[in-house]
């Protein structure tokens, strides 16, 4: 019978999507990591599962969204959240007739988050507050960089410096404090280009490198408002992958940016029971 997919980006942060509406798949973590793969499977950096918010056990209490988006790292671990996916996933919704354009909530294991599918494919993510909780360091080859740790439903530290990001060697895992992050942390790397443009390298938890986070971005400028004073404001932070628009706000914050849907096909069966 096969299984149905689909593959997407938001700014080159890619992910497989598997219809799975009434919650029937067996997504086990030795499956996320090979559908991730890039040689031996679809290869991404996420898995984004659609299914009925009431098919997941661990939805949040109070979950309004019809669908949810079941999001896993390419190492098959579970995330909170994941702003590019968030906006993919949108997408997808739209595309596939399971919503209308327009405005909708999406399930995430940080609660529903309300997004604007644009005519143009774009998408705008009310992701929430971003919420400074401390300070601390990450290391990269033996050198420490102070960060700023900042929550947006999932963890991060954001490390604004003057080196030259683009030497960083990210294909270690910055070192950071196990006992502030005891599930880990994405760690960013940021450059300031002007009042109003950042630029920014990741190391994502549970995948590595990526060519963007979503999230990432969120905490960026809040971490660079919070360093200047500011409580809020609009900045456009660009990420190997292209740019994204972030814009802090006292209760809120919003994310808006590309979502592309590259392809879509069926795995067979074979394939999915040999892993
Ligand atoms: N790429 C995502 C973040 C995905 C989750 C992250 N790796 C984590 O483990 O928290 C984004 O666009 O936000």
């Amino acid at each position: 019978m096969g299984i149905e997919f689909a593959k997407g980006h938001g700014t080159q942060n890619d992910f497989v999507v598997l219809a799975d509406a009434e919650g029937k798949l067996e997504l086990t973590d030795d499956r996320v990591r090979a559908l991730c793969d890039r040689n031996r499977g679809l290869g991404a950096d996420g898995v984004l599962r659609v299914v009925r918010s009431e098919h997941v056990a661990d939805a949040p209490e109070g979950t309004k969204a019809e669908w949810f988006m079941d999001y896993r790292n390419a190492d098959g671990s579970i995330a909170e959240m994941c702003g590019n996916g968030v906006r993919v996933f949108a997408n997808y919704l739209v595309q596939a007739k399971l919503a209308e354009a327009g405005s909708f909530l999406v399930g995430t294991r940080a609660g529903d988050k309300p997004v604007v599918v644009h005519e143009d494919g774009s998408v705008t993510v009310d992701m929430g507050p971003a919420r400074i909780v401390g300070e601390s360091t990450a290391t990269v080859s033996g050198r420490a960089f102070h960060g700023i740790a900042v929550d947006v439903g999932n963890p991060h530290l954001v490390c604004v410096t003057d080196v030259e990001i683009a030497d960083l060697d990210l294909t270690v895992p910055p070192g950071h404090d196990p006992v502030m992050f005891p599930h880990g942390v994405n760690v960013e790397f940021i450059s300031q280009l002007s009042e109003s443009e950042l630029r920014m390298r990741v190391h994502e938890r549970g995948v590595g490198e990526t060519r963007s986070c979503g999230t990432g971005t969120v905490a960026a400028v809040a971490a660079v408002l919070h360093r200047s004073g500011r409580a809020g404001g609009e900045l456009l932070v660009n990420i190997p992958g292209g740019q994204v628009r972030v814009s802090i706000g006292e209760e809120t914050s919003t994310l808006t940016g590309p979502a592309v849907l590259v392809a879509e096909g069926t795995l067979s069966d074979s394939w999915w029971l040999g892993g």
